[in-house]
């Protein structure tokens, strides 16, 4: 065995069917008094229900959290926050609520209590991203880490089946990437192939029936898992390759990552043969990079950039912004290989089994 650093981030996580009723205990234990409540336009039934169950211990609700955090919207929460006398804040909803929250932390005290709906397991990380003049920048402050994450499967009922499809792949990619991390550990790599274990078994059943608790406890389970990874240790070619093609032309988030996955994983295979067995074993097939595109497909879940909206002919100017910054990757990026992988993912072709260790 390898030597190795492992430092556990502290999160309280309260977890299971019905657990909502426990925030008032747990803004307790947090030492607040009055939370101001975050959501998108969409989720704002779910902020004012936990409005409700908190009564006079809710400061204000903000709703109008959006994809990539734009430094206007912080700043509008940044200030409510301040106005209400808030000492604490909850955020109910996916990637980009949490996502507000961490704007919140990031420049004041206040602590987040995150209540996440959705499975892309940015409540487990201490990565935050803000959107100035059209530029996302992302950086690593322990600050913004929620305190507390309240994971209760009913409220991931109403998230539509191909956003469940999706986000679930997401969290999948950040264990994926996480099992052959350059600063991979044995206790991280266990979470990383658990959590996508879990997510295999959870999204098809929920595909099946959305309502039913026990594939949505696997699968809120499995993202927990899954984000953890991504809070602990490095990213690659795979993260790297969605931000570039996010940020250039406004692809959805958690479809890119669900569409390039398999394609990066193909990429990497024979340079981490070892994680390439973790996650097919996890997937319960015989090949990584075809048993991701195998499940997203069986999800119906979208397989190509150019279905997501890649406009045709960017392939080249895709792969020279994706040679720039260098970055830890198994294999070392060559543009020729970053050209087929790119082309592969514009037209959803299935990765070719050779390309397996
Ligand atoms: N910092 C990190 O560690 C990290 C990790 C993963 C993702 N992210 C960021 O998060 C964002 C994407 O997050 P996301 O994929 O969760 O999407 P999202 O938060 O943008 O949610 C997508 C839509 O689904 C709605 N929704 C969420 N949960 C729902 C539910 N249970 N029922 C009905 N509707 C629901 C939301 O209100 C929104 O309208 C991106 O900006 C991404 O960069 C950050
Ligand atoms: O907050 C961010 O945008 C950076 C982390 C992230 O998006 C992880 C992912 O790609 O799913």
């Amino acid at each position: 065995m390898q030597d190795f650093i492992y430092s556990s981030p502290a999160s309280r996580v309260i977890f299971g069917a019905g657990s909502l009723r426990h925030v008032i205990r747990e803004i307790d234990l947090l030492g607040a008094g009055r939370a101001i409540v975050l959501s998108t336009p969409e989720q704002r039934a779910d902020a004012d229900h936990v409005a409700a169950m908190i009564g006079e211990r809710c400061a204000g609700i903000f709703d109008r959290a959006v994809m990539h955090v734009p430094i206007e919207t912080a700043r509008q929460a940044r200030e409510l926050a301040r106005q209400v006398n808030a000492d604490c804040a909850i955020a109910i909803g996916g990637g980009s609520t949490t996502g507000l929250g961490k704007a919140i932390a990031l420049e004041s005290p206040l602590p987040i209590l995150a209540i996440p709906t959705t499975y892309a397991g940015s409540e487990m990380t201490p990565i935050y991203g803000i959107t100035e003049a059209g530029l996302k920048k992302t950086g690593r402050d322990m600050r913004v880490l929620p305190k507390t994450v309240i994971y209760d499967p009913e409220l991931t009922v109403g998230l539509p089946t191909s956003l469940s499809a999706t986000s679930g792949i997401n969290a999948i990619a950040h264990a994926a990437e996480g099992l052959y991390a350059q600063d991979a550990n044995p206790i991280i790599s266990l979470f990383a192939e658990e959590g996508i274990r879990a997510l295999a078994q959870g999204l098809p059943a929920v595909l099946a029936n959305p309502s039913d608790m026990e594939a949505r406890s696997q699968c809120l389970y499995g993202a927990w898992l899954c984000g953890t990874v991504l809070g602990s240790v490095g990213m690659a070619l795979h993260h790297k390759l969605c931000h570039t093609l996010g940020g250039t032309y406004n692809l959805p988030h958690a479809e890119t990552h669900t569409v390039v996955l398999p394609h990066a994983l193909a990429y990497n295979a024979a340079a981490a043969p070892d994680a390439m067995k973790r996650i097919a074993k996890a997937l319960g097939g015989a090949n990584a990079s075809q048993a991701v595109y195998d499940l997203a497909k069986a999800l119906n879940a979208p397989l190509s950039l150019k279905e997501i909206g890649m406009p045709e002919g960017e392939i080249d100017r895709c792969v020279e912004i994706a040679m720039q910054n260098a970055y830890a990757n198994p294999r070392p990026l060559e543009k020729a290989a970053l050209r087929r992988l790119l082309d592969d993912a514009f037209h959803g072709r299935r990765p070719a089994a050779s390309e397996a260790p």
